[in-house]
């Protein structure tokens, strides 16, 4: 009996065998013939690229994972040119024709199914939506949350809290031991503190409060944001990309909240706790007769102008917890970026500085409005500041729909993947002269710099931070209100300088091709940008 179950065991042992060596040996073959049909014979064969990316998504994913695919992207512009192949189904261009015929309204294309690994929901919110016309319905109803009047009412969070940030700022400044200056602050804490409180209040109804020195556990949010897309962004990159997205509904999600860290379930259970609170004070509201006018009342009001809908109870948790990703690290980020580059350029701060200064007569007084509108040094600040330190550093990936389309001139078939990396646009050479420089007066037209208005909507028209077309930045006007109130008055009240001897998140001689500038502000890609630094001290501005 022993021997004839041992016969068994040992016959099953043998097929499992042959069986596993089968699994192997088809599988390498499906691998080899895949990687020959993606060198050969792809629609993509004959694109310029990298020779391993022509058949293989390794170098894509080796990059995200090493936090430098947009460095990886730019330096391949740089040896292949205007288009390059980055894997075996995507293409990258910088082109400014390229941008235009991606992103704008007649492209056609949808947001490639990247976006879609992203979704935790049931329903995919606006930023996460890749069908073109479940994305525009969900746009019209968005749009009606981000009017005149909203962004008028998010300009007054923005100004309490920026005013209690400079006196944070300010605090704890021992005038006897620094000539003045406050201790050291590192920006990007205090620009994630800063942009997160405003995000409270604008977006949920009550300030998070962690620029407040008292012990507070939301403090870590804005740190476990960024680490939960870090932790996805190298997988979207990958080869498994595809299959990740099919077995998400399939019971991939169930295992994955298995094996969710658990910061990263801190903050998902943030992010549920604070729409509740807000959707009841929202119903508080309704029944007092009285309404806060912030971002989430403009949301609950909003109606799609065509068909009346409203959001349901489960869309407006998506659409609420989109924006704590959609307009935290991205402001803040082109304001740590601000901060690094002003303080290290004397003559762009000096005109900057007396510009506010000399247009405002009190901190009171700069307020959105003709006089804010009229530094026109403090919007070159910002957009070069949006060109030279983009919130989202690589491309945005659209996916070619059937049909195919048209991009610089050349078709694409359906299912190829096409995008333009911000940081790779913004540092073209042939359109920027030179793309490493921080110089404001690239977008003042001056018969003294020889700068015209051509010159300006040339490279306006070229570099859109903001993106064009039916997916472009739900949020701009309140990014640039946001911008400009924070720095106009921070300088108005502050002189501030690099802290001596320190570089956090300046260049190195050891980063390598692309980031070896110790003038230059470097960051990592995780589809956001991430970032550290800079070390500046404050002081009251002593003119
Ligand atoms: C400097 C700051 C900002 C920049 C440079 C920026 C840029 C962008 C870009 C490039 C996109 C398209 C992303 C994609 O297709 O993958 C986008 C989308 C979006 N942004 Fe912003 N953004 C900023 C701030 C904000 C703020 C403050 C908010 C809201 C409070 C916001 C709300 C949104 C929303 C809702 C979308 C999705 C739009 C859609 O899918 O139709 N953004 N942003």
């Amino acid at each position: 009996m022993s021997s004839l179950s041992h016969l068994f065991a040992r016959e099953t042992a043998a097929a499992c065998h042959e069986w596993l060596v089968l699994g192997f040996s088809v599988t390498l073959c499906y691998v080899i013939l895949r990687a020959i049909y993606n060198t050969f014979f792809h629609p993509l064969a004959t694109c310029p690229g990298p020779f391993v990316a022509k058949f293989s998504k390794i170098p894509n994913m080796y990059h995200a994972i090493k936090g430098d695919r947009h460095v990886w992207i730019w330096q391949n512009h740089q040896l292949y040119g205007d288009k390059v192949r980055i894997h075996p189904n995507e293409v990258v261009f910088l082109a400014p024709q390229a941008h235009r015929d991606i992103y704008g309204s007649k492209a056609n294309v949808r947001r490639s199914k990247s976006y879609e690994a992203w979704n935790t929901a049931k329903e995919p919110n606006t930023a996460l939506t890749i069908d073109p016309a479940s994305h525009a319905r969900k746009r019209r109803i968005l749009n009606q949350a981000f009017t005149e009047k909203s962004v008028k009412h998010a300009a007054a969070f923005v100004v309490q809290h920026t005013e209690r940030w400079i006196d944070l700022l300010l605090a704890e400044n021992d005038a006897s031991i620094n000539d003045g200056w406050t201790k050291t602050r590192n920006m990007t804490d205090w620009n994630d503190w800063l942009i997160f409180d405003i995000l409270g209040d604008m977006c949920f109804g009550r300030s998070f409060d962690i620029k407040e020195p008292t012990p507070n556990p939301i403090r870590k949010i804005p740190h476990l944001v960024i680490r939960h897309v870090e932790l996805f962004y190298p997988v979207l990159q990958s080869p498994f990309m595809e299959f990740f997205v099919w077995a998400k509904p399939r019971g991939l999600d169930y295992l994955l909240n298995l094996i969710t860290p658990e910061e990263v379930k801190t903050y998902y259970k943030f992010i549920n706790d604070s729409v509740s609170e807000r959707m009841q004070m929202e119903q508080d509201d309704k029944e007092a007769e009285k309404s806060r006018l912030d971002i989430f009342h403009f949301m609950c009001a909003a109606r799609d102008p065509l068909t009346g809908e409203q959001y349901s109870e489960d869309a407006l948790r998506g659409e609420a917890a989109m924006l704590i990703v959609a307009g935290s690290d991205s402001v803040s980020s082109v304001l740590a970026g601000f901060w690094f580059y002003i303080s290290r350029n004397k003559l762009a701060y000096t005109r900057l500085t007396s510009e506010i200064r000399s247009t405002f007569g009190s901190s009171d007084e700069v307020a959105s409005g003709a006089k804010l509108a009229s530094c026109t040094y403090l919007y070159a600040c910002i957009d070069e500041s949006l060109r030279i330190t983009p919130a989202g550093p690589s491309e945005f990936s659209r996916e070619v729909l059937p049909g195919g389309t048209t991009i610089n001139g050349e078709y694409f078939p359906e299912g190829v993947v096409v995008g333009c990396s911000q940081w790779a646009m913004g540092r073209n050479e042939q359109i920027f002269g030179d793309p490493t420089r921080f110089r404001p007066e690239r977008y003042i037209p001056s018969k003294a710099t020889g700068v015209t208005v051509e010159d300006v909507n040339r490279i306006k028209s070229y570099y859109q931070p903001f993106l064009i077309g039916p997916t472009n930045c739900a949020g701009k006007n309140i990014a640039m209100a946001e911008l400009a109130l924070i720095i106009a008055r921070t300088l108005f009240r502050l002189d501030l300088r690099v802290v001596p001897g320190e570089s956090l998140g300046a260049g190195h001689r050891s980063l390598g091709w692309g980031r070896r500038d110790e003038n230059q502000y470097q960051v990592r890609d995780a589809y956001i940008t991430v970032h550290e630094g800079p070390m500046l001290q404050f002081r009251k501005r002593t003119e």
